[in-house]
């Protein structure tokens, strides 16, 4: 088995400032991996270098053996609505707030090729069920919803044309915490089921407790520390994950 997605000393700089620098890791098929940090520890600096939305100044990403620096832009377009999906922390920037919520879920079927009305409405209404939403609020718009249920859409609108590869952007980040519990429950569900390979960046460790197979800590940029889910919670060995761990630094 080889890795689905392997970056190779990733650095990012704002100026002389360091966004993210000398981070290199593998993804196995099925793995989720966590990233946490402090704020300003260059998570979401990286996620974006990584799922392609901002170049890095060096280093390599590549995706099933694809170098996916060297694509054009249609090129890394199209991977990124078909084998990749990208959750954001705002379902206001993942959802198209003006259309249905049957609409959010088949554009994307369309945008992969589908193209039979009542299958497109069947799978939506289906994906609907998988994330909690019943099924006569399919004509809805997502901004009668509340942040729950739109965070819910926004996750069915990405699995639904079955990716190998999933961003997360602090998925649970903005919600009540019931809503939150709630949510971590539905998503470590789907991904179990789906046998997703993830990548997730949050500042909270319960998330990541849930739902992750193996963490990256990053401290300034860098990362400070990797390993197994439980064993880095459970037994940190960098001091800045120790202090993370003992919540000294969690916000
Ligand atoms: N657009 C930018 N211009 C200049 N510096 C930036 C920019 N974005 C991030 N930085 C800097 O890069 C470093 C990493 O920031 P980043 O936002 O990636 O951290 P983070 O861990 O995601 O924090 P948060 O959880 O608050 O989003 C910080 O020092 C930050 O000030």
């Amino acid at each position: 088995m080889n890795p689905l997605f392997t970056v190779r000393d990733l650095e990012k700089r704002y100026g002389t400032r360091i966004g993210c620098t000398d981070v290199s890791f593998d993804l196995w098929p099925g793995e989720v991996m966590g990233i946490v940090g402090e704020s300003g520890s260059g998570k979401s600096t990286l996620l974006s270098c990584l799922a392609g939305h901002m170049p890095p100044d060096r280093g390599e990403v590549h995706f099933d053996g694809r170098d996916v620096l060297a694509m054009s832009e249609p090129e890394r377009r199209f991977l990124a609505r078909t084998e990749w999906a990208f959750v954001h922390q705002n379902p206001r920037d993942g959802l198209r707030m003006a259309v249905s919520a049957g609409g959010n879920v088949g554009e994307r079927l369309m945008a992969v090729g589908a193209r039979h009305y009542g299958d497109i409405r069947e799978t939506a209404t289906d994906w609907l069920g998988r994330v909690e939403i019943a099924a006569d609020r399919i004509d809805d718009r997502p901004s009668a919803f509340s942040g729950g249920m739109q965070q819910r859409l926004q996750i069915a609108r990405n699995l639904v044309t079955g990716p190998r590869l999933v961003f997360m952007d602090e998925p649970t980040g903005g919600l009540d915490v019931s809503v939150q519990a709630r949510l971590l429950d539905l998503l470590r569900g789907l991904v179990r089921r789906l046998g997703l390979s993830a990548i997730i960046v949050t500042h909270d460790l319960a998330v990541v407790r849930l739902l992750a197979d193996r963490l990256m800590v990053m401290k300034g940029g860098r990362v400070v520390e990797t390993g197994l889910t439980d064993q880095v919670l459970d037994d940190p060995q960098h001091p800045y994950t120790q202090l993370l761990v003992s919540s000294v630094l969690q916000v």
